[in-house]
């Protein structure tokens, strides 16, 4: 497992999340390996543990207040049960049969008939249990996290429009929204090079495809594999977001990417094909000004890439996110300085870079709506975090043509 990659490095604000430390996640992370998967072992003492035996996880990893749902083998009924609230490490309620046919509570005398009935039934559930672990583990790890109630309905990164009197803002808002308007446009516009192969677009996508874009990200983030908050492991802390993900699933309890959604279940949601075309103009736009400041090796400083996952993350105003780096892309993405390209809209945010993991020694630049960050080449590995959401300064119009909550939408694309 790598150590170190996306969201997995945190440095602490404040302490506020210590208990969140790079060592409790990683701690957490290699225990909650599914260890010696046997799912016979209940079935032995006949007692009988049927689903609570299917799969065996390190004892910490039982998880106080989540429940799963059982697994019901092809086949088989479920005749009666309280299955539905067995947990990890529960102990085996009391009567839990699967019925092939008519196996209801038995007298005395067919004990020993239908003990052997019962002994056939549970090799069938163990065959189709076994079949169902060594098939794919990974199916049944996100069916188990797809019944965890933890995340809930997806996230709606949206104010549902109500028939409301709106107040006027304070005179003090109102000055400031005029201050930020007046600076956008009259900057319009521009690029800075923040260091070698990171370029930074101010004011980049326009006020009418930011829109655009937080229509398309409500959308589907209502939905199936839509915005849930992710957290370091099973019953362990949450990120300070919410996420969803396109083209494939960051997983955030074993750093790496998957093809379902952790929260559901779903199948990865594709990236809508005009994501597209703003990554590829901000890269040849940054070339072009690359070109405009005599760098050679445009290619080698800051290489081409087409993306094939985008991660959306949306913070409200207490939202941030930790100093890391993104390393779960693929050996060669990653050896070849493949870009992240980072688009940001709604509120500000104090993004955070440098070459360590130490806010201290960090360089800090304000992301904007409409921004675009780019880093790739020699800069592929900074390490890089959020610290503060600037409350109250996401364009007005925005707010109101598209009803973005309170908060910062970043959808930062990569090619795995
Ligand atoms: O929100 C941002 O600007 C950074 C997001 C980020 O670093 C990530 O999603 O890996
Ligand atoms: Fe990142």
């Amino acid at each position: 497992m790598k150590k170190g990659g996306r969201k997995t490095c945190w440095v602490p604000k404040n302490n506020q999340s210590s208990s969140n430390s790079s060592a409790s996640v990683e701690d957490q992370r290699s225990s909650c390996e599914p260890k010696n998967v046997s799912p016979c072992v209940g079935s032995e003492t006949r007692g009988i543990p049927l689903v609570g035996s299917v799969s065996k996880w390190s004892g910490v990893v039982t998880p106080p207040n989540v429940s799963y749902k059982p697994f019901t083998p092809a086949g088989f009924q479920k005749a009666s049960s309280s299955v539905d609230n067995l947990r990890f490490g529960d102990s085996a309620p009391a009567q839990v049969n699967y019925s092939s046919g008519g196996f209801q509570s038995p007298s005395s005398g067919e004990l020993v008939q239908q003990t052997r009935h019962l002994t056939g039934d549970i090799d069938k559930i163990c065959e189709s249990s076994e079949l169902a672990i060594s098939g794919n583990k990974q199916d049944q790890a996100s069916q188990e996290r797809k019944d965890m109630s933890e995340y809930g309905a997806p996230f709606d990164i949206c104010n549902v429009k109500a028939a409301t009197v709106k107040l006027k803002p304070a005179l003090h808002v109102k000055n400031r929204e005029k201050r930020l308007e007046n600076k956008r446009s009259s900057e319009g516009p521009y690029i800075k090079i923040l260091r070698p192969g990171m370029v930074l677009l101010k004011h980049y996508i326009s006020a009418a495809d930011q829109v655009k874009i937080v229509e398309k990200c409500r959308t589907l983030g209502l939905g199936r594999g839509g915005f849930y908050q992710p957290s370091y492991g099973i019953g362990e802390g949450k990120l300070r977001l919410k996420m969803m993900c396109l083209g494939k699933n960051w997983d955030s309890q074993n750093s790496k990417y998957i093809d379902v959604s952790p929260a559901d279940g779903a199948k990865t949601l594709s990236i809508p094909g005009e994501f597209h075309k703003w990554v590829d103009q901000a890269i040849r736009d940054s070339h072009d000004y690359l070109r405009t400041q005599s760098v050679r090796n445009i290619e080698e400083t800051l290489p081409s890439m087409t993306p094939d996952i985008c991660i959306v993350n949306f913070y409200s105003k207490t939202g941030r996110l930790g100093l890391h780096q993104d390393k779960d892309e693929s050996k060669e993405s990653l050896r070849r300085g493949l870009p992240v390209v980072s688009i940001s809209i709604g509120d500000s945010a104090e993004f955070v870079y440098g070459d360590q993991r130490d806010l201290e020694k960090a360089e800090k630049v304000v992301l904007e709506s409409g921004d675009v960050l780019i880093f790739g080449g020699s800069s592929r590995h900074i390490f890089h975090g959020v610290t503060t959401i600037n409350a109250e300064t996401a364009p007005k119009s925005l707010l109101e043509e598209s009803n973005l909550r309170p908060g910062r939408l970043n959808l930062t694309f990569r090619q795995f």
